[in-house]
């Protein structure tokens, strides 16, 4: 088997179009989910390693690393995908709702690259070229977010990360953040809130899932870039 690439959160959306992507190049992939959506079932018959993880305390996660190491010695990649997009609105207790974000967003990715790296470096080690660690963080890790302050929070720790564990792992392992806007709604977004949203950048569309692959494909196809942040967000910084 190939060395897998890791998509963490990768049972919906981004993170399981990032799977079927890689698995239709032959590339092979290990993915977490944590509810079994149908499609993980699907991704499994498709020959991805389908691993359960709940990163939502630190039992979760060593258990996941643990579990991680019995399927594999090597890793080209590890995509940072997880997350929950969690408001103040939302959550009374904000305390909780703090410490909810930065676990899924910061602790979770530098947990497993600290404990991961040796996988990363097994690639390297037999290819000569740079494995990669990439973060998905967010356009508001730049603003700030007055609805979403936890999250913004602890996408921008995120964000630092990259640049801390880019030098720390260089240049055996490449690490960079994409930082995406809108790409794909949710169900229940209404038309309202969709119509507002799409205002917000410049090219006032809804990207879709393809956008980020692309991004993603670059940075795996560089032996340069490393420590950098990707924006993918149709020109919002310019709105
Ligand atoms: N969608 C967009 O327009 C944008 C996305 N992004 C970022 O891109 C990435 C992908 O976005 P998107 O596909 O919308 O993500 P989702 O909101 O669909 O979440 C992805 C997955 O993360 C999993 N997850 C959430 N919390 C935990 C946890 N505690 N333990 C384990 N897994 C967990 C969810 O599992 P479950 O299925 O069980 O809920 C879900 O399947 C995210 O990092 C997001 O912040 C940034 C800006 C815009
Ligand atoms: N985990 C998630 N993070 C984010 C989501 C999402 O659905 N899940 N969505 C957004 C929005 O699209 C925002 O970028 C535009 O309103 C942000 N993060």
């Amino acid at each position: 088997m190939t060395s897998p690439i890791l998509i963490t959160g990768a049972g919906q959306r981004i993170g399981l179009a990032l799977a079927k992507h890689y698995l239709a190049q032959g590339q092979s992939v290990i993915i977490t989910y944590r509810t079994r959506h149908q499609a993980v079932d699907l991704l499994e018959q498709q020959g991805a390693v389908c691993i359960f993880a709940d990163f939502s305390n630190d039992t979760g996660i060593s258990t996941f690393i643990n579990t991680l190491n019995t399927h594999t010695s090597s890793l080209r990649a590890i995509i940072h995908n997880a997350s929950s997009w969690d408001c103040e609105a939302n959550n009374p207790d904000f305390a909780v709702l703090f410490d909810s974000m930065m676990r899924i967003h910061a602790k979770t990715p530098y947990l497993i690259n600290l404990l991961c790296a040796d996988l990363l470096l097994n690639y390297q080690a037999s290819h000569n070229v740079p494995a990669d660690i990439i973060h998905l963080t967010d356009y508001v890790v730049e603003t700030g977010s007055p609805k979403h302050l936890a999250y913004a929070a602890s996408k921008a720790a995120l964000d630092n990360l990259t640049k801390s564990f880019s030098a720390k792992y260089a240049p055996n392992i490449k690490v960079n953040s994409v930082a995406p806007s809108l790409i794909i709604f949710n169900e229940h977004d209404d038309e309202a809130y969709r119509a507002k949203t799409l205002k917000k950048s410049l090219m006032g569309i809804e990207p879709g899932c393809q956008e980020i692959i692309n991004s993603i494909d670059l940075l795996l196809q560089s032996h340069y870039i490393t420590g950098r942040a990707l924006p993918v967000d149709g020109g919002r910084h310019l709105k």
